[in-house]
């Protein structure tokens, strides 16, 4: 039911007014307000005092806009769009349409404390019944309901509140004659019924569409109303609102309103389009995305493979197809790749496959060099690059022909090379010169702290981040499968580790009868190494586990000869550092007595390697002087000629190097009873060792210090009880029955205490201190020993032989006492220049060693002595 006119409701002839700012209420539209202006409040206070709640809806008031004087303000008001929204709409039944893109609002406030001039005041407005009333904060809130227009005629009085004779204009019944007006009646029909359709296709809920259907159809008896009440449901200014509010002739409002409706009617089409385009656009991603799938379907169907650039799998598919896989990797790659693209690409498990078969497709499976076999291209190429080494080179240049032989044939299998020798001695160097001799690829892996076995052979793919081992990266790297690979250090590697020995692993890889199936965990397919050259090196032999010293060709490199040493000075190291600084050959010349200054004052090593550092230090500073005079050249302070000067002398080494490191440590020795120089010999080559005794009173106990080994400890037990049983021979004691140790107790030292030593080459060194602590006889300091001892007398032969020799000679001993079976060590591999420079003794008794040591000073009893005699 639509109210529309007074007829229901009296309207008295004065009416209190209640001016509306920025809102226009027409007939039959219910809205909410909320009153919080002084001039308003007033009017309501009274109505409640007036009125009981159940009669409020008597109560009649004459609702009326507020035009303010054009100014920035009002004319931003007056072009402000104003349309009802659907709270305004709370009661009346027909004309609720709620349409959503005319948003929400909490209802009208009027605001402004200010008073309204009465000149303001619209002449035309609307009777308002009232629906509610109620106390709201700074004021009330109030819902009106639009009865009947009114003309205003006079305002009667303005306090407390605004009161005002009105005269009411209710529309009259539409002249069916009036064709003008039937024709405007029509249009308005269709363009309200067009603008439904659109609310339709809106998604209006369907209640309120069908009764705004049946109000439009009524249009043709109410034009008026209809009127009025699209005009909450549109879009429209305040102006506009008043434009409809004042037509008070239906001709006239009609019109208007066909032109609101058709303003909106356009204004919806668009927003319609829009809407369509941002659905239709998801709709296409959708039927891309469908279509696809379909088509890789259909493709998968066919046996097609698309080769489509910049799919991520196509290329990785290519690559695998290039790499020439063996086919049990094929096997598992197709195995992989299907189940790959059954996969979501987001998927965690989509990346694990994609970087696997990334890793397989990376590998060199069928790549490799040509190898250069030729024997006397690879001998210059080694002679070119170090010096001396020519037992290492000899055996190089074998294992290089047997391969090409082997190669002729088709069946490669040459044993594994392992360089054991000190650091620095060049046994990474001759590695690389090997891979460049051959033409192959060098790739390095340092063991050294290689703890586990996965480090090896890699992680299984189970593993959050598993990788390959090492040996699979290194494939990876060089990009073919026949490089030459040094195991750097294996003699470092740790055994027992979290995940396995890695010593174990290198079994595999090393067996060249095993390591053609070679897998590691994270590939898990097998890779042929057996094309790989693989060369260890090693400090010592000792630590490295016995299966896997079985596997490898041992080729030792001692320490170099000082004068090896200066030939490596001369003729490698200082013309490579002086490229290195960037100078020119001649731009530095070092004297061979500086260069062996070098050696022999600022190292104490058996390799090079301090010995090349100590060089670059003097071409740097060379370099410097060198750089300066070019500058002052350049600036013509002075001519190269008289300012720079590339020899190094003697002096210069001291000046720039600062003082000497090293004193040769035997001749610095003063000889004393109890103290004898010994020969060692570890990992970082030779050395000599001093072995000091002193007696104190005591009960014949033997102390023993300077972290010796469980064998050198024995070598003192022994010493000390054959010293024990021949004091009479060797003229300790007055008599057989006397005991040497009868009151005294003995204490064995070998210094550089933090040094653990070990091994049985010190017994005859041993003996020597005890003989001399009880004779008081010294044994000259420049006179060195080694050799093992028995208990019966007899010097055994020992280990290391070149590296001892070498190192006392560096310390400056000149005579060497030694075992009479390493005779033949001495003559095959001490340098010529080393065996001139030192006596020799060799001896296969204690007793000969005695003689040698004190040099005829012995307080042997008997001239020559029991030979191998014991007491025992
Ligand atoms: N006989 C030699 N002739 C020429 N240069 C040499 C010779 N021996 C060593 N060198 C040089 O000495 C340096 C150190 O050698 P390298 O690094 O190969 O020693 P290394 O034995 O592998 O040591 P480490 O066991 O510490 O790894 C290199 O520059 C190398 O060229």
């Amino acid at each position: 039911m639509i109210r529309t006119n007074a007829s229901t409701i009296n309207i008295p002839t004065t009416l209190p007014l209640l001016p509306l700012h920025d809102k226009v209420l027409l007939p039959g539209v219910v809205t909410r307000l909320q009153i919080t202006r002084r001039d308003s409040i007033p009017l309501f206070e009274k109505i409640l005092r007036t009125y009981d709640s159940r009669d409020l809806s008597k109560c009649v008031i004459g609702a009326f806009p507020v035009r303010t004087p054009p100014s920035t303000t009002s004319q931003e008001n007056a072009n402000k769009s104003s349309s009802p929204r659907a709270e305004d709409v709370v009661s009346t039944p027909s004309p609720m349409v709620p349409v959503p893109s005319f948003g929400k609002s909490q209802g009208q406030l009027v605001r402004s404390s200010g008073s309204v001039d009465p000149a303001n005041i619209h002449r035309t407005g609307c009777a308002a019944r009232l629906v509610r009333l109620e106390r709201a904060v700074g004021g009330f809130t109030v819902v009106l309901e639009g009865l009947v227009r009114l003309r205003l005629n006079k305002i009667t009085s303005q306090s407390p509140f605004f009161e005002a004779e009105v005269t009411p204009m209710p529309d009259r019944a539409v002249d069916k004659a009036d064709q003008e007006l039937q024709d405007h009646i029509v249009a308005l029909r269709s363009t309200s019924r067009e603008f439904v359709s659109l609310l339709q296709s809106l998604k209006l809920p369907a209640p309120v569409l069908t009764q705004l259907q049946k109000f439009l159809d009524n249009v043709a008896i109410i034009p008026g109303q209809v009127v009025d009440l699209l005009m909450s449901t549109i879009e429209s200014t305040i102006d506009e609102k008043i434009m409809i509010l004042d037509a008070i002739d239906m001709k006239e409002r009609v019109t208007k309103a066909v032109e609101l409706l058709t303003r909106q009617i356009h204004v919806l089409k668009i927003s319609q389009k829009v809407h369509d385009n941002v659905e239709g656009k998801l709709n296409k991603k959708q039927r891309e995305f469908y279509l696809r799938e379909q088509l890789a379907a259909i493709k998968e169907e066919l046996g097609e493979k698309d080769s489509g650039e910049d799919d991520e799998l196509t290329i990785i598919e290519n690559r695998l197809n290039t790499a020439n896989l063996p086919a049990e990797v094929q096997t598992a790659v197709d195995r992989e790749l299907k189940r790959l693209r059954k996969m979501q690409p987001s998927s965690s498990e989509y990346s694990v496959i994609r970087n696997y078969l990334d890793w397989l497709a990376d590998l060199p499976w069928s790549k490799s060099t040509e190898d250069i076999l030729d024997v006397e291209n690879a001998r210059k190429q080694l002679n070119d690059d170090h010096h001396g080494l020519e037992k290492v080179k000899r055996r190089i240049l074998e294992y290089l022909a047997v391969t090409k032989l082997q190669q002729m044939k088709g069946d490669v299998k040459g044993p594994i090379l392992c360089l054991v020798g000190p650091p620095g001695v060049g046994k990474t160097s001759l590695g690389r010169s090997i891979a460049t001799a051959m033409g192959r690829k060098f790739h390095r892996i340092s063991l050294g702290g290689v703890w586990d076995e996965s480090e090896i052979r890699g992680h299984r793919r189970t593993y959050v981040g598993a990788l390959p081992g090492l040996i699979i990266h290194g494939l990876k790297k060089c990009g073919v499968n026949n490089p030459v690979f040094l195991l750097d250090e294996i003699d470092k590697v740790g055994s027992r580790g979290h995940h396995g020995d890695p010593s174990a692993a290198f079994l595999e890889v090393l067996d060249p009868e095993q390591n053609s199936t070679f897998t590691d965990h994270y590939l898990n397919v097998p890779f042929d190494l057996s094309k790989i050259l693989f060369i260890a090196t090693a400090n010592s032999v000792d630590t490295i586990p016995a299966p896997l010293l079985d596997r490898m060709e041992l080729i030792t490199i001692p320490g170099y000869t000082y004068a090896e040493k200066l030939a490596i000075a001369t003729n490698h190291l200082l013309p490579k550092q002086i490229r290195q600084h960037g100078l020119s050959e001649g731009d530095v010349q070092v004297t061979q007595e500086a260069l062996l200054k070098v050696a022999t004052g600022y190292t104490r090593e058996s390799g090079v390697r301090h010995l090349e550092r100590e060089i670059g230090s003097l071409v740097r500073a060379k370099a410097v002087e060198y750089a300066e005079t070019q500058e002052k050249l350049q600036s013509g302070e002075s001519d190269k000629a008289t300012e720079y000067q590339p020899l190094v002398t003697l002096t210069d080494v001291e000046e720039i190097l600062g003082q000497e490191k090293f004193v040769n440590e035997v001749t610095e020795r003063v000889a004393v009873p109890g103290v004898v120089t010994g020969m060692a010999y570890n990992g970082v080559g030779g050395g000599i060792l001093f072995i000091e005794v002193s007696q104190m009173p005591g009960k014949g106990n033997l102390q023993l210090t300077g972290s010796l080994g469980d064998v050198i400890k024995e070598s003192a037990q022994i010493a000390l009880s054959w010293v024990k049983s021949h004091g009479y021979e060797i003229g300790l004691t007055n008599s057989p029955s006397q005991n040497v140790m009868e009151k005294a107790d003995v204490h064995l030292h070998m210094p550089s205490g933090a040094t653990p030593k070990d091994g049985p080459s010190a017994g005859i060194a041993m003996v020597c201190a005890l003989v001399s602590m009880f004779s008081n006889e010294v044994v000259p300091s420049t006179t060195a020993m080694t050799g093992e001892f028995t208990l019966r007398g007899l010097v055994m032969p020992v280990g290391g032989i070149k590296e001892k020799v070498i190192a006392a000679h560096r310390a400056g001993v000149r005579k060497i006492i030694m075992p009479l079976r390493n005779q033949k060590d001495v003559t095959s591999d001490v340098p010529a220049n080393v065996r001139d420079d030192i006596e020799f003794y060799y001896a296969s008794t204690i007793w000969e060693v005695l003689r040698e040591a004190f040099e005829g000073r012995a307080p042997v009893r008997a001239a020559s002595g029991p030979t191998i005699d014991s007491r025992m």
